[in-house]
């Protein structure tokens, strides 16, 4: 039971409190949030950053009739908790349940979807120049952290947005932390920001006085106006954003919401573009969060009071066995070099990055950046492995044709969550990679279906001359055993039979592997063909195995357009293999929404009881 939040059903509610009932209700969200957040698992450490935040905006500006849009959107609960949401609040990233990021169906408060970071200027410029086009008013609001301004996209918002003499507010929400520490030149720069809050009112004084400085003839006043400028770019902050043609607000406290509900006042009466440069702590609030902001960035159910996460999983992360392989070879080869974009934790090179600072480059939310970066280093005798989450890789798609590729580079692409990785839902999904991947000549692409044949596939993918990827999934594994027969283009023939023939990439193998005793005891006997290599693809195993069984299943942790199976008919085709059954399970051409990956996988079919359902009627002759 909550004094204030139980009666916050909209805006409308936070509008009519005084400023200490406002402390108070941010006392209660952040109580709220880690009740909710330990159970539901979810984003905590940015959105108790933000409530202060939050609630001064939704104070001030007038939502949805304002537009606002927050960037990466990992930290809009408390917007959604202050919008309508709190009752539903419990089903946070579940099944059915509300989603972790802004959702335009979701809500008239959510007006623009998010998930990958860095958008929210350019649709917020979009949204200014709708308005401005149809003669309306009202006002625009971006909400970007320090991490996500690393981003190339929203260096083109900014610079676009900075001459565009539209209306626009862009909160600079500044944490020091990307999901671990900040990097970079704009990083260091807001650091000096920080480091002189006291000059946001000296800005002021200067320049009232300087206007008061009598001009004396030509030579003077430009002897003035140079002072004028050595001046400002000594003592007053923003200065980067005047220049860029914004008007720089701060630097205020993220944490006090008369100071912060005073400053968005006053930006509506500013004319054009202009920045809000808000201090925050990441994590606020709560002890273990703010200890380990990064840990709480993305957090499993937790127990409150010691902050430890609660189910213990058995074996370890493809992620982990990824970074301590890459550690091995890394020993024994100096040419190896690693790249992250801001996801030094989730991809498991924390290690790396110790071991061999030297040879480690976290280059912010730049995968573009990354991409071409990595074939610059392949280009004079490195070997760079770019561990990447398979969603934010489409980030690179052109640097990986334009620079890798069509230069035959050898560029290592560790692309993480490659397939459905559950309660982040529709936003992050890996499920394109293979179909982006395929079409680009030169690319070598391969999915191990557990954590030894993943430690093998990276051995033979730093040996290999030219671009390779190897994907790999959200979730555990087990790296026990040695994979010593990884051989180019080369799939595996895990079982044999005359029934039909089942060709899986990666863990859909473990998936068809569960099932096959019990479907040979009902009489059925598959080839089950691990294809190792999606490309190039091993077309001889493939079409000896279809010609002798004449039945097809394909599995894939993919979208079935431009997936394995896609390749498959293709070479069905190509030799002309006549009288085949074919069935193609993957991921089907919708957006797949939030859930635990195992409902998700239910949901496409992807389960053991689904692929037990195909396998039974495609070997039943009288089903067409
Ligand atoms: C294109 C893209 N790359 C990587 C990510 C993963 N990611 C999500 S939030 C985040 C850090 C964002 O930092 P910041 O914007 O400062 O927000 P904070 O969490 O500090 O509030 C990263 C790297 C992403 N969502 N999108
Ligand atoms: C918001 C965001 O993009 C990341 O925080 C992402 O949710 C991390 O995903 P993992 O939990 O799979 O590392
Ligand atoms: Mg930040």
């Amino acid at each position: 039971m909550y004094k204030y939040l139980d009666k916050i059903n909209s805006p409308a509610d936070i509008k009519r409190l005084k400023t200490y009932e406002l402390n108070a209700v941010a006392k209660e969200i952040r109580d709220f949030l880690v009740q909710n957040v330990s159970k539901t698992g979810g984003h905590l450490a940015s959105n108790l950053g933000v409530v202060e935040l939050t609630i001064a905006l939704l104070t001030v500006f007038d939502f949805p009739e304002d537009k606002i849009v927050w960037d990466v959107g990992h930290q809009s609960y408390v917007y959604k908790i202050l919008t309508g949401r709190r009752d539903r609040f419990n089903t946070l990233r579940q099944m059915g349940g509300i989603s972790g990021f802004p959702k335009r169906q979701e809500s008239i408060f959510d007006m623009f979807g998010t998930g990958h970071a860095s958008t929210s200027i350019s649709a917020a410029l979009g949204m200014a120049r709708a308005r401005d086009l149809e003669g309306k008013d009202f006002q625009v609001v971006a909400v970007i952290g320090d991490g996500a301004l690393t981003g190339g996209i929203a260096l083109e918002g900014l610079n676009d947005a900075g001459r565009s003499n539209t209306d626009i507010l862009i909160v600079l929400n500044d944490n020091e932390m990307s999901i671990s520490h900040n990097v970079g030149g704009l990083s260091l720069y807001l650091s000096q920001l920080r480091a002189a809050p006291v000059y946001s009112k000296i800005k002021e004084d200067v320049k009232q006085k300087l206007k008061h400085v009598p001009v004396l003839g030509d030579k003077m006043t430009r002897t003035i106006e140079r002072a004028k400028e050595g001046i400002k770019y000594l003592i007053i902050p923003g200065m980067f954003f005047e220049d860029l043609g914004y008007t720089y607000l701060g630097p205020v406290d993220g944490h006090d919401i008369s100071s912060l509900i005073k400053i968005f006042e006053v930006s509506i009466d500013i004319k054009g573009p202009k920045i809000v440069h808000a201090i925050t702590k990441k994590g606020y609030g709560y002890g273990p969060a703010e200890k380990s902001p990064a840990r709480f960035h993305g957090v499993d159910p937790f127990d409150i009071n010691t902050g430890e996460t609660i189910v213990h999983k058995n074996g370890k992360t493809f992620s982990k066995i990824f970074g301590e392989e890459l550690v091995q070879i890394a020993e024994k080869d100096r040419r190896i070099v690693a790249i992250t974009a801001a996801m030094e934790d989730g991809t498991g090179l924390a290690e790396f990055s110790k071991k061999f600072p030297d040879r480690f480059f976290d280059v912010g939310i730049a995968e573009q950046h990354a991409v071409t970066m990595a074939a610059g280093l392949a280009s004079l005798g490195f070997i760079p492995v770019f561990a990447v989450y398979s969603t934010f890789l489409q980030r690179g798609f052109d640097q990986i044709i334009h620079d890798v590729c069509m230069q035959n580079l050898h560029v290592v692409l560790a692309i993480d969550r490659a397939g459905l990785v559950g309660h982040d839902g529709e936003t992050h999904h890996g499920v394109f990679d293979i179909s982006y991947l395929s079409m680009i000549p030169n690319m070598t692409i391969m999915s191990p279906r557990n954590g030894a044949e993943l430690k093998a596939m990276l051995k033979f993918a730093v040996k290999h001359e030219g671009p390779v990827s190897i994907r790999y999934p959200r979730g555990y594994t087990n790296d026990e055993g040695s994979v010593d027969d990884i051989k180019y283009g080369k799939a595996e023939l895990v079982e044999q039979g005359d029934d039909l023939s089942i060709i899986c990439e990666g863990m859909m193998c473990n998936t068809v592997l569960s099932i096959l005793e019990e479907i040979k005891r009902l009489g059925i006997h598959p080839d089950v063909i691990n294809i190792r290599f999606i490309k190039p693809i091993d077309e001889d195993l493939i079409v000896s195995s279809i010609k002798k069984t004449g039945r097809v299943i394909i599995v894939e942790n993919n979208v079935v357009k431009g997936g394995l199976g896609s390749s498959i008919l293709q070479i069905i085709a190509e030799k002309n293999i006549k009288n085949v059954k074919i069935k193609l399970l993957g991921i089907p051409d919708r957006f797949i929404s939030h859930g635990s990956q195992e409902e998700l996988y239910k949901l496409c079919g992807l389960d053991a009881d689904s692929i037990k359902k195909h396998i039974l009627e495609m070997v039943d002759d009288n089903e067409q």
